[in-house]
């Protein structure tokens, strides 16, 4: 089978890091050697990154610029290698999140977003010029209720203290790039983790991903 590059997207909260041990085994099951990784992080100078990110204040092209230099190190030691074995590698989070978070939530120029992402995703001997999921599985709901979810979960870091408002723009961050590419599947994360799953399923069925 053929390398296959997964991410999954969401505001925090919407409920995408429950299915990730399911979406590994599925994978494991076919007899698939699985790389499952995330964003910001996945080597340890990205990891360090991560931290930075997450907890300081900075301003959002400093932001941008970490998160883009994270992704470049993951980039070249974890995922272009794996998809060169022929892994299924499954990415919590990848460049749409700076679409959605930095452009969106922060209001950052796209302009500058995309140029990053040219940078750093660029391909010389592929036929594809620019590395990109072959699917992301969006997760998609209103930040009320992501909000709810988190509120019994966890002690938020830098961004999951942010406003619904904040949320909104980052949900019409990630609205605006799946508009402009077939690779993302819109789940329905408001419903239950099962009616979930099924979406995340159906999802891999119809674009012939499960074997
Ligand atoms: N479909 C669901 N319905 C209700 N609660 C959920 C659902 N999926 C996840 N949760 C809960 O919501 C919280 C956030 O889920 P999580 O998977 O950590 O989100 P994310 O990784 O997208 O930030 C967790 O407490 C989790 O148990
Ligand atoms: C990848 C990425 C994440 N982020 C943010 C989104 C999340 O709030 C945070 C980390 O995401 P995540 O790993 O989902 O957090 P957690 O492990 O707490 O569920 O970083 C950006 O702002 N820009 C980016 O490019």
């Amino acid at each position: 089978m053929s390398a296959l590059f997964l991410s999954l997207e969401g505001i925090d909260g919407a409920g995408k890091s429950s299915h990730l041990d399911a979406l590994e085994a599925l994978f494991r099951g076919q007899g698939r050697a699985v790389t499952r990784t995330r964003e910001p992080g996945g080597t340890p100078l990205a990891e360090r990154l991560r931290e930075m990110v997450l907890h300081e204040a900075m301003d959002p092209l400093t932001e941008s610029l970490l998160v883009f230099a994270a992704r470049r190190d993951h980039v070249v030691q974890v995922i272009e290698p794996a998809l060169a074995r022929g892994d299924v590698v499954i990415c919590d989070r990848f460049t749409d999140a700076t679409f959605a978070y930095q452009g969106g939530g922060r209001g950052f120029d796209l302009q500058v977003l995309d140029q990053l992402e040219r940078w750093v995703q660029h391909r010389d001997s592929h036929a594809a010029a620019l590395l990109q999921p072959d699917l992301t599985l969006w997760f998609d709901l209103p930040p009320e209720v992501a909000a709810a979810r988190l509120a019994d979960a966890r002690t938020p870091d830098k961004f999951e203290a942010q406003s619904a408002e904040f949320f909104r723009r980052v949900s019409a961050g990630y609205a605006r790039r799946a508009a402009q590419s077939p690779r993302f599947a819109r789940i329905d994360a408001e419903r239950s983790r099962e009616a979930v799953w099924e979406q995340v399923h159906q999802a891999l069925t119809q674009r012939g991903f499960l074997g």
